[in-house]
């Protein structure tokens, strides 16, 4: 009887071992699939970060290549001879007769075609675009923007400058005159990159009811000489047809650099692309519907006669946002979100320091992608959490343990 005991006790301890060890072994496999969906998940966002940089090391090196090449001189044809052959005028001045590269097809080219000549031979390089086509000189024009100062986080006093020194003139202009000053006719925000400059002349513009016309000093350094200067006086002529308009000058310190005494033609270029600049300003009435706001990380190397009365004369710096600001910022982005009760917004901020208002504006998007991801309705804050390491993850600065842009630009 004793041994018919034993026996059971004994499989009923085996069975019991047993089933201890399925759930063991079931949790194991559980554990192991969920280092498996992290591991991909990690492998995916290195994947991503992967074709980003190679498209970015691409975009640089085709910058570089571009950089190294003399500019070329640009010209107007004035006739197709009938032996391949065609009748050139050069913005540089006298005419020419050049053969025609056999690359041409007979469409691609007739009388007013505008052509890239190389300065030296003054063969032609290429047909060039039209010059009507503002997008292929990254010139945006928004006929009126949407954006509001209440979509802009952290930057009262700014704001009020920029009420006081581009709203006020368009809308009271009469104010001015009764007082008698003439009010500035161009406004430099500085600031590191994606601090809100945009927005807050974006924001102008709406409020005036003024057309918003962006350029990027970059863009308008062009490979063609003359071009550059060329665009200049196209935007202004552009502005002068839309107003009230706001012409926005993102990365002013491409063409407004302190001038070198060593000179490049590439150098040149730039400087003629300046000067024609300086001329515009100097042209056009402080009381009229033109306006024109700067933008540069580089204050500190733009040239003094951009800085002179009645040029940019009115300087207002864009820093990166405090924690104060980063809540506002961050209640702007999730205003339209289905946040979850639990997010604490305030300890989010706190958490980003040294993160700007894009960086911030990307954590947001990338919480509610963590959400859509895992199927919910509601965004939580550990989405937050890990929304917050991921762009931490992508900002290079952080990641290899660089000053800010803060820092460097502006100790
Ligand atoms: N202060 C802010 N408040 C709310 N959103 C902001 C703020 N700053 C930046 N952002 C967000 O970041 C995006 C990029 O900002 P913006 O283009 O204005 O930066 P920027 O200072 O002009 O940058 P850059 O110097 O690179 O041109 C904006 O569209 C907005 O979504």
């Amino acid at each position: 009887m004793d041994k018919e005991e034993d026996c059971e006790e004994d499989e009923d301890n085996f069975s019991k071992y047993l089933l201890d060890r399925v759930k063991q072994l079931e949790d194991r496999c559980k554990e192991l699939k969920d280092t498996k969906q992290d591991i991909e998940n990690k492998m995916r966002d290195e994947e991503d970060k992967k074709i980003k940089f190679k498209r970015e090391a691409r975009k640089l090196k085709s910058e570089v290549d571009r950089l190294k090449k003399p500019p070329l001189v640009v010209g107007t044809v004035l006739d197709v001879l009938d032996d391949d052959r065609l009748v050139i005028k050069s913005t540089t001045g006298p005419k020419f007769i050049v053969k025609t590269p056999d690359s041409f097809e007979d469409k691609d080219i007739k009388s007013g075609t505008r052509v890239a000549l190389n300065q030296q031979s003054l063969g032609v390089v290429e047909a060039i675009p039209s010059p009507k086509d503002p997008s292929v000189y990254g010139m945006e024009v928004i006929n009126s923007p949407t954006t509001d100062y209440t979509d802009i986080g952290g930057l009262n006093k700014q704001i009020t400058e920029l009420k006081e020194t581009v709203e006020l003139p368009l809308t009271k202009p009469d104010k001015f005159k009764e007082i008698g000053i003439e009010p500035p006719k161009g406004i430099l925000l500085y600031g590191p990159p994606g601090t809100g400059k945009t927005l807050m002349a974006k924001a102008v513009a709406n409020k005036t009811e003024a057309s918003f016309i962006k350029v990027v000093g970059s863009e308008l350094v062009q490979k063609y000489i003359g071009e550059g200067a060329r665009l200049v006086r196209e935007v202004f002529k552009l502005a002068e047809e839309k107003s009230p308009s706001i012409i926005f000058i993102d990365e002013l310190d491409a063409i407004g650099a302190r001038r070198q005494k060593s000179s490049t033609s590439g150098d040149r270029e730039v400087q003629r692309t300046l000067m024609q600049l300086l001329s515009e300003m100097d042209g056009f009435d402080a009381r009229g519907e033109v306006k024109l706001i700067g933008a540069t990380n580089r204050p500190d190397i733009l040239d003094k006669a951009l800085l002179r009365p009645g040029r940019f004369d009115r300087i207002i710096k864009v820093p990166m946002p405090d924690k104060d600001a980063r809540q506002q910022i961050f209640d702007i982005h999730t205003r339209n979100m289905n946040l979850e009760d639990d997010i604490s917004l305030e300890k989010i901020s706190s958490m980003t320091e040294e993160h700007s208002g894009a960086d911030i504006k990307a954590i947001t998007t990338e919480a509610g992608m963590l959400a859509i991801r895992n199927d919910r309705n509601k965004v939580k804050m550990e989405d937050f959490l890990k929304a917050v390491e991921k762009v931490k993850e992508s900002n290079p600065a952080e990641q290899f343990g660089e000053a800010s842009s803060e820092g460097l630009m502006f100790a």
